[in-house]
C-alpha cells in the first residue's frame, strides 16, 4: 500500500479550532464518543456474524481503553469490524455535512458540544478537542483486507498509509495536547468511564485491578485466598432496564438503585418502563423518600441512549413534577443532540412525557388499590410529589383525585370522595358550600383547632411546602367546596350557618365596645368587630383573612403573587359580645381601666397565637404584673 496524502473534504479553512475552542467546557465527551464508536464496531461484527455475512471467529467482544502517561497517549481499541483504507476515506474523511461555512457561522457561539457533534456526525472528531495528533490503526474483517493507518494533526490534511494492526479491529491513538493533560490520569479516565460507559453493552476494559481469589484450603480446612490481577472491566453490560421485569426481583431493583446512588436511602417503589411503539423507551424510575427540601433531589434521572450515558438534565423529557424521581431512561428516539427549543417541540418528547405521567399515575393507583394500608404508610413521603403533580399537570390531577389522600389532625387519611362524605353533613354552610378546615401548624393553631373540633368540625393538616398551592387548586377543582384555614375566623363564623348566635349587647353598647377596643389597639391594620359567640368562647380572637393570608403564603413560595407579598398584614379582631369580660369592661366607669382590660384581652389573644413579641410582649408582662 502506498502512502496517500489528501485533504479532509470540508470546504472551509478549518473546523477543528471551533470544536476545540468553543466546546472546551465538556471536552471529556471525546471518550464517550470514541468508546461508543468502538462498541458500535463490536456490535456490527457480531451482527455480521449472526447474519452469516462474516464466517470468521467473532471472538469475545472487548473494548479496551489504555493510558500511557509517559508517551502522553490514550488508546481506545476494539475487536470490532475494522475499516479498510477505502472506508476510512469514506467514513472519516468526508465529514458528514455539506454546508461547512454555514456550520461555522451557526456554531461559532455554540455552548453545547452535544449539539454540534450529534447534528453533524462528528463523534470521531471530538478526539481533536483533546489531541494534537490522532492516529487510527485498523484492520477490516473483510477477506484480504490490509491493515491501514490514518493520521491527522487537526488541520484539514490527513495521511493514510499501511498500518501495523495484526488482529481485526480498530485502535484510536490520541496524542493528548498540552491543554488536556488532565486526561492523562488514570483517576480522571476512570471517572469519565464511570460516568458515560458504566452500562455499555460490551465489556470495557481499563487496565487491571487486584482482587482476592480462593486458593485451596489451609491446615484448618479454612479457605485460603491469593491476590490476583484481573481485567478492570468498568461496566455492567446488561443493566436491569434492558431485562424483562418478570426476570427481576425486588433485590435486583434495590441493588441497581445502590449502583446509581451509592449514598441514597432505599427508594419506596419503582416503575419499569418499556415501550416500543410509537417510540422506543426503556427505563426504571424510582420513587425516593421525598424530603421537604426538594431542590436537592432534582436532576437525579439519568438519560441514556442505547446504554450510553447522555445527560442527567432531563428537564424537557420528563414532566416537571416527575423531576423528583430517580432512575434511568434509555431511548434512542430522543433527539439528544439538538437544541432545547427543538426538544420542547418534538412530538416524541411530548409523547414520552405523557407516557411517563400515565405510567406513574397507574403505578400509584395500583399501589393504592392493592394495599391501602401500605400506601397510607408511604403517603408522608409520596404526598408531596402527588400534590405537586396534581397542581402542575391536569391529566395527573384527573387520575390523582382517586388516590390522593387528605390527612386530618387525628392522623386519619381520606380520599377526596371519602372526605366529602365525612364532613358534608356538619360542615356545609347556609349556601350549600362544604367548608374544609385546615391547619398549617398544629402547634401554633392549637387553640383554633380545639374550638373547631368542639363544634364537631374536622381539621385537615396542610403543612408541606406546596400545600398553599394545593389548597388553592383543590378549591378550583372541587365543586361547591371552600377551604379555610382554621384560624381564618372565630369558630362560630368559620362556617356560616343560618342560625346566628345573637350578641346580648344593644347596638349602642356594641358601638361603644368597638370604640374602646379600637382605641386600645390603636393600629390601622387591625379592624375590630363585635360578634355574638358562645359565652365560653374566648373574649377576643385575632384572625387573618383567609384569602389574604393564602396569597401571602403563595407569594412566599414564589408563585407570582408578589403584589400580595408586599401588602402589610391585616387582622380582624373579633370581640365576643356575650363574654362576661366584655360586660365588665362596659360596666366600668373608669376609662383607663377599660382601656387596660381591653388591651389585656387583645394581648392574650395575640399571645395564644404566638403573635405577641418584642416591646409589646414586655408591656403586656408589666401590665399583667400590675393587674395582679
Ligand atoms: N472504532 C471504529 N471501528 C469501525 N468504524 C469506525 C470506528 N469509529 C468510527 N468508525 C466509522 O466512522 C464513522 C464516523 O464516526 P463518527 O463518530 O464521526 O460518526 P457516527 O458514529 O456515524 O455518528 P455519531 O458519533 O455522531 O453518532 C462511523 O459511522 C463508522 O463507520
Amino acid at each position: 500500500m502506498t502512502t496517500e496524502k489528501g485533504s479532509i473534504s470540508i470546504h472551509t479553512e478549518n473546523i477543528f479550532p471551533i470544536i476545540k475552542k468553543f466546546l472546551y467546557s465538556d471536552n471529556e465527551i471525546f471518550l464517550r464518543e470514541l468508546v461508543s464508536n468502538a462498541v458500535d464496531a463490536v456490535q456490527k461484527i457480531k451482527r455480521l456474524g449472526s447474519l452469516g455475512q462474516f464466517n470468521g471467529e467473532v471472538g469475545e467482544p472487548l473494548v479496551e481503553v489504555s493510558l500511557d502517561a509517559a508517551a502522553k497517549t490514550i488508546t481506545i481499541s476494539d475487536n470490532g469490524l475494522g475499516m479498510t483504507a477505502e472506508e476510512i476515506k469514506k467514513y472519516i474523511n468526508q465529514v458528514a455535512f455539506s454546508g461547512a461555512s454555514e456550520f461555522v457561522e451557526k456554531f461559532k457561539d455554540a455552548k453545547d458540544a452535544n449539539e454540534i457533534i450529534g447534528k453533524f456526525g462528528l463523534g470521531f472528531y471530538s478526539a481533536f478537542m483533546v489531541s494534537d495528533l490522532v492516529e487510527i490503526q485498523t484492520l477490516s474483517y473483510q477477506d484480504g483486507a490490509e491493515p491501514a493507518k490514518w493520521t491527522c494533526d487537526g488541520s484539514t490534511s490527513f495521511e493514510i498509509s499501511e498500518g501495523s494492526r495484526t488482529t481485526r479491529g480498530t485502535s484510536i491513538i490520541l496524542h493528548v495536547n498540552a491543554e488536556s493533560e488532565e486526561f492523562l490520569s488514570e483517576g480522571k479516565l476512570q471517572e469519565i468511564l464511570d460516568k458515560y460507559a458504566k452500562f455499555l453493552p460490551v465489556p470495557i476494559k481499563f487496565g487491571t485491578k487486584t482482587t482476592q481469589e480462593e486458593d485451596g484450603v489451609d491446615e484448618e480446612e479454612k479457605p485460603k485466598y491469593k491476590s490476583v490481577e484481573v481485567d478492570n472491566i468498568v461496566n455492567t453490560t446488561n443493566p436491569i432496564w434492558t431485562k424483562a421485569p418478570a426476570d427481576l426481583s425486588d433485590a435486583d431493583y434495590l441493588d441497581f438503585y445502590k449502583q446509581l446512588y451509592p449514598f441514597g436511602e432505599d427508594p419506596l417503589f419503582w416503575i419499569h418502563l418499556n415501550v416500543d411503539y410509537p417510540f422506543n423507551l426503556t427505563g426504571v424510575l424510582y420513587f425516593p423518600k421525598v424530603k421537604d427540601d426538594f431542590d436537592m433531589q432534582r436532576n437525579k434521572i439519568k438519560l441514556y441512549s442505547r446504554q450510553v450515558f447522555i445527560t442527567d438534565e432531563v428537564k424537557d423529557i420528563v414532566p416537571e413534577f416527575l423531576m423528583l424521581l430517580h432512575g434511568v431512561i434509555d431511548s434512542p428516539d430522543i433527539p439528544l443532540n439538538v437544541s432545547r427549543s427543538f426538544l420542547q417541540a418534538d412530538s416524541n418528547v411530548k409523547k414520552i412525557n405523557s407516557y411517563i405521567t400515565k405510567k406513574v399515575a397507574d403505578k400509584l393507583a395500583e399501589l393504592f388499590n392493592k394495599d391501602r394500608k401500605a400506601y397510607e404508610e408511604k403517603w408522608s413521603n409520596i404526598g408531596l410529589f402527588v400534590k405537586y403533580g396534581m397542581i402542575s399537570e391536569e391529566k395527573f390531577y384527573d387520575k390523582g383525585k382517586d388516590f390522593a389522600l387528605l390527612t386530618n389532625t387525628k392522623g386519619e387519611n381520606f380520599t377526596f370522595e371519602e372526605y366529602k362524605e365525612k364532613v358534608a353533613p356538619v360542615q356545609t354552610d347556609k349556601n350549600g358550600t362544604v367548608v374544609y378546615l385546615y391547619t398549617t401548624d398544629t402547634e401554633k393553631q392549637d387553640g383554633f383547632i380545639q374550638s373547631a373540633e368542639k363544634k364537631g368540625y374536622d381539621v385537615l393538616v396542610m403543612n408541606t411546602p406546596i400545600d398553599s398551592h394545593f389548597v388553592s387548586s383543590l378549591e378550583q377543582k372541587l365543586e361547591k367546596t371552600q377551604l379555610k384555614r382554621v384560624d381564618a375566623s372565630v369558630a362560630n363564623q368559620l362556617i356560616e350557618k343560618d342560625e346566628v348566635l345573637e350578641s346580648v349587647l344593644s347596638e349602642e353598647q356594641s358601638t361603644s365596645v368597638k370604640a374602646i377596643f379600637e382605641k386600645a389597639i390603636a393600629k390601622p391594620n387591625f379592624s375590630v368587630e363585635v360578634v355574638g359567640l358562645s359565652p365560653d368562647d374566648s373574649p377576643v380572637t385575632v384572625t387573618m383573612d383567609e384569602f389574604m393570608r393564602r396569597m401571602k403564603d403563595m407569594a412566599k413560595m414564589g408563585g407570582g403573587m408578589s403584589f400580595y407579598g408586599n401588602m402589610p398584614d391585616s387582622y380582624k379582631v373579633a370581640i365576643n359580645g356575650n363574654h362576661k369580660l366584655v360586660s365588665k369592661i362596659l360596666a366600668s366607669a373608669d376609662e383607663t381601666e377599660q382601656s387596660k382590660f381591653a388591651k389585656q384581652a387583645v394581648d392574650l389573644a395575640l399571645l395564644s397565637q404566638g403573635m405577641l413579641t418584642g416591646a409589646e410582649l414586655t408591656a403586656f408582662v408589666s401590665r399583667s404584673v400590675e393587674l395582679i
